[in-house]
């Protein structure tokens, strides 16, 4: 039976949310997560760490499982549903594609800063090759002009991707930003446009509704919220508003309910909200993966972790730069020591 579905929603919890617990899944976990969402009619579910394929390491966070463990446990369960990987080129290889294509990973999102996607051509044709669905994900993309996003979604286009995304990695995109975005690029490409939200600002619902107005037909969501800083749009929320105005889903809405209160709440360390933490994220353009860092570099030195995101977002860090949060917080409490004289 065929599912109707006027767009399409990918489940990033099990990828995005990597980054709130600290990359601390288990195949247990997984394994629950993706057979409830398969079940209640997800049609895209993405698993790898949070930093893509590679991505464990001693600058991003140790992952507690080998998530290639973690991709193949999603697809022994996910009989509907594809298992989607993110992969960002110089931290993900080509290899690290072809391990999980061969456990039957069946989309590849090759994630580039928004400025960089001449970095993404080898590994987009490499995913078409291995036959999976191909997606460029254009990272920190309030940080470009629409001029440039459009620049950069023309060669993911022209490197194969099926689809090209506006990733608003920090939070930080107002409503008519995120319109004049996902506008632009239904005027200039021919692929299917995405958008990816996080709720540092408490936008993510309002954005994304934004961006389906626009056109966007592939979005993203994290169920409650499980996400990187305050997290994504909420999917079962989403789906809910989104049956209300007449948008298929295919995804059954008590069903997604049920497994964010019983599946995904017990495994939060703490529950998605936006604090501090996020909320600066959010203010200042910061990347939403750095919330956990800034709040242990800042407990680390005894200084404020707003500083420190502050500071970060000033000075444009982006994705990759993490080692510069300890820099940063070190500089900070050295400057409280021996203010300058004036
Ligand atoms: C590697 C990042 O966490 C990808 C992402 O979800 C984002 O930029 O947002
Ligand atoms: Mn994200």
């Amino acid at each position: 039976m065929t599912i109707e579905r006027d767009l399409f929603i990918t489940e990033v919890a099990l990828r995005d949310g990597s980054h709130a617990i600290s990359h601390q899944f288990t195949v247990d976990q997984v394994l629950q997560v993706t057979k409830a969402l398969n079940d209640a009619g997800v049609p895209y579910i993405e698993v790898s760490h949070g930093d893509g394929l590679s991505g464990s390491s001693l600058q991003y966070g140790f992952s507690k499982t080998n998530e290639m463990e973690l991709i193949e446990a999603a697809v022994s369960v996910a009989d509907q549903a594809k298992i989607a990987v993110l992969l960002l080129p110089g931290i993900g290889t080509v290899k690290d594609l072809k391990e999980a294509a061969s456990l039957g990973a069946k989309m590849a999102r090759i994630a580039t800063h928004v400025t960089e996607a001449d970095v993404a051509p080898q590994h987009i044709q490499a995913a078409k090759e291995l036959g999976m669905e191909t997606v460029g994900f254009l990272m920190m993309s309030h940080m470009a002009e629409v001029d440039k996003l459009v620049e950069q979604a023309k060669l993911m286009e022209s490197y194969g991707a099926d689809s090209v995304y506006v990733v608003d990695s920090a939070g930080a995109l107002l409503p008519d930003g995120v319109r004049q975005r996902i506008r632009a690029l239904k005027q200039s490409v021919g692929i299917n446009i995405g958008f990816h939200a996080h709720n540092n600002l408490s936008l993510a619902m309002a954005n994304t509704l934004v961006a389906i107005e626009e056109g966007a037909t592939r979005i993203d969501g994290s169920v409650r919220c499980l996400g990187a800083g305050a997290g994504n749009t909420q999917t079962e929320v989403l789906v809910a508003v989104l049956d209300r105005m007449g948008v298929k889903t295919g995804i059954d809405v008590y069903k997604m309910m049920d497994l964010a209160e019983e599946i995904v709440a017990p495994i939060l360390q703490t529950p998605q909200e936006i604090t501090r933490e996020s909320l600066t994220l959010g203010y200042a353009g910061v990347y939403s993966s750095f919330a956990l860092h800034a709040k242990r570099a800042a407990a680390r030195f005894g200084v404020d972790s707003r500083d420190i995101l502050t500071e970060l977002g000033k000075r444009k860090v982006v994705g990759g730069q993490e080692d510069m949060i300890w820099d940063v917080a070190e500089e900070i409490a050295a400057s409280a020591k021996s203010p300058a004289k004036v």
